[in-house]
């Protein structure tokens, strides 16, 4: 496979483009006609760099409103057409993309157009060049590549070949089967993109809210399924036009894309490396990491002691507690000279790491190396356990294990306590805050390394703005993530990430079997919760007419309830940690959500809380 991107996909000056998109892995770009343009360097020079970064230069584009044009607009068509013509050889491209025409004075007529394409393949020919002929979605005349690949059979010219671009094909919903009846070497040029299903003009949503293939709604797979019976040898070229990608990280957006290509189609992908053909299970958190400053640690200790957690165990060599109830483990850290103090320096007091339970670790790692995922290593002491880890969410790190594997006497001293009954059972689910424009790289992050499926995005109302949030989870459940972020300033997620400094972990939700005994016995040992108005029990109660001593105990608790076909589901949260992060337990009684229509009440008490501090009550 040569792989391919548009230098239009990724922010910045086309110098640094080129040298991103080489570091990224691609073979070849399409060089897209403004970046040239507004390039201070002469044509030469482009080329230069590509052969120096070992880039092929798959073609220059776009070309537009050249078919169909009536007199003198036709000729001076045909005059531009040459001048772009001396620019590819002088870039060393053979290759034009033409896509159809946008002019309200272009004229119709599928000969009239393959004509012009005759007559231009003639002059591409003289000069050992080629023409691809593109038809966008919102074209005046031609708007379906079953219009553009009939004139280009009309023009009937070996310099004039079809362009077929995902979006164009799948965004207004044309089948793809009629590709399969292309002949692999008519078609010059495949072109990539995906997109979120958004009720919008086809223009704006193809100019502003294009992804990479897996990252929105499109049948992309269908698409390269029928790519693939053509014959297609030529680039896979990645064509994202997304205003929130070109100001990301250039760097973080181009192996988004290279990930993507790596990833396309239906795994196992015959294409893709050996490393890339088997996707490691998880099976479940192993542990959860909070790096913290000594001064935090008693804290946090009596926090975990009021939900339950006991201390069992202590490092052999550094500042590290384990506490542990069911199959939970949570490690405060706060040894000098560690990732979990530098992770403390950057961000404060808060997760710095989690432990994941993985089928095959050294699978997962080559896996990992494969599609770019930053390894991370730190020394260990004599006899101590290495656990391969990788960079996760705002430089936090996932380590991996393999089930059964975490030999906790290897590293630590146990501590043996008393057996308390178990109030809390398994982690239920992670939710990490990060910037709106990280969202889809982490989604694809997570998607691309681990067996997790993603449920639909749903959004959240904060009291001061919208939050998006996106659920991945493994197939049995013992891994669930949910990510969240808000472009507006002041919601919860994103002052998480201003106090924060950056994006993380912004709560663990813990599993109980009895909710209503864990919180009883959780309030004894002196753990406190958020308090939820009674508005919110009177609503409950018109909704779901829920027994008296049922709703009088969770308005006791501050305990929230959502009811699905499935299941019904108890949740209660704790404060925030130094205002930072906090806990959640929940109770499934066959539920499979996440409580969704509570998380604005949620919210609402946070504010609250968190208001005296933020907006001085007037
Ligand atoms: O939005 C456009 O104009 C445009 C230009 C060139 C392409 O290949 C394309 O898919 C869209
Ligand atoms: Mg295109």
């Amino acid at each position: 496979m040569i792989r391919s991107i548009a230098t239009v996909s990724i922010g910045g000056a086309l110098d640094q483009k080129l040298k991103t998109i080489a570091a990224a892995g691609f073979d070849a770009v399409e060089i897209f006609e403004n970046d040239f343009t507004c390039f201070d360097g002469s044509p030469r020079d482009v080329a230069r760099m590509c052969g120096d970064l070992g880039l092929k230069i798959c073609a220059l584009q776009p070309f537009r409103d050249f078919e169909g044009m009536p007199e003198p607009q036709r000729k001076q068509a045909f005059r531009r057409a040459e001048k772009k013509f001396d620019l590819m050889e002088e870039l060393g491209t053979d290759l034009l993309l033409v896509c159809s025409n946008v002019s309200p004075v272009s004229m119709g007529g599928i000969d009239r157009a393959a004509e012009d394409f005759h007559e231009l393949g003639e002059r591409a020919k003289a000069r050992g060049l080629r023409v691809g002929f593109e038809a966008l979605a919102w074209g005046s005349h031609v708007n379906d590549y079953r219009d553009a690949w009939e004139i280009v059979r009309r023009a009937d010219h070996p310099s004039i070949g079809v362009i077929l671009d995902s979006f164009h094909t799948l965004a207004p919903g044309f089948p793809v089967a009629a590709i399969e009846s292309i002949p692999g070497d008519r078609i010059f040029l495949v072109q990539l993109a995906d997109a979120p299903q958004l009720d919008l003009d086809v223009l704006s949503w193809s100019r502003h809210y294009r992804s990479f293939p897996g990252q929105g709604n499109l049948p992309v797979a269908d698409f390269m399924r029928a790519i693939d019976a053509t014959g297609y040898k030529g680039p896979l070229s990645l064509e994202v036009f997304n205003d929130q990608f070109r100001a990301q990280s250039t760097k973080e957006v181009a192996i988004d894309g290279m990930r993507s290509l790596m990833l396309l189609g239906n795994e196992p992908n015959e294409q893709a490396a050996p490393a890339l053909r088997t996707r490691s299970n998880v099976s479940g958190v192993a542990f959860v990491e909070f790096g913290v400053d000594p001064a935090h640690a008693a804290g946090l200790a009596h926090l975990f002691q009021g939900l339950g957690f006991t201390l069992t165990g202590r490092h052999r060599s550094k500042a590290v507690e384990r506490w542990s109830q069911g199959s939970i483990n949570l490690l405060i850290n706060c040894s000098e000279n560690s990732f979990a103090r530098s992770h403390y320096l950057t961000h404060g007091s808060g997760v710095c790491a989690i432990g994941l339970e993985v089928d095959d670790v050294a699978t997962m790692m080559s896996r990992a190396e494969a599609l770019q995922a930053a390894a991370f290593r730190q020394p260990v002491g004599v006899g101590e356990m290495t656990i391969p880890a990788i960079r996760g969410v705002g430089g936090s790190l996932l380590y991996l294990l393999e089930p059964g594997s975490s030999n906790w006497d290897v590293d630590f001293v146990p501590v043996l306590g008393e057996n308390r009954r178990g109030l809390l059972s398994q982690i239920d689910h992670i939710s990490q805050s990060m910037q709106f424009a990280e969202m889809l790289s982490w989604e694809q992050f997570y998607a691309a390394l681990f067996d997790v499926r993603r449920s639909p995005q749903f959004e959240v109302a904060d009291p001061l703005g919208l939050v998006k949030s996106q659920v991945l989870q493994n197939q049995d459940g013992s891994l669930r993530l949910v990510l969240n972020a808000s472009t507006a300033l002041q919601t919860m997620s994103s002052r998480f990430l201003s106090e924060f400094f950056g994006a993380g972990v912004q709560h663990i939700a813990f599993g109980s079997d009895d909710i209503f005994a864990s919180v009883s016995a959780m309030r004894a040992a002196g753990a406190t919760f958020l308090s939820i108005p009674q508005n919110y029990y009177d609503d409950l109660d018109s909704r779901y007419e829920l027994d008296p001593d049922l709703l009088a105990a969770m308005k006791q608790h501050g305990i929230l309830y959502d009811r699905d076909g499935e299941g019904e589901f108890f949740q209660v949260y704790t404060h925030a940690f130094e205002e930072r992060f906090f806990f959640e337990i929940v109770e499934r009684r066959g539920y499979k959500g996440f409580g969704a229509p509570n998380a604005s009440v949620r919210l609402a008490a946070q504010t609250r809380e968190a208001r005296p501090r933020t907006m001085p009550r007037t």
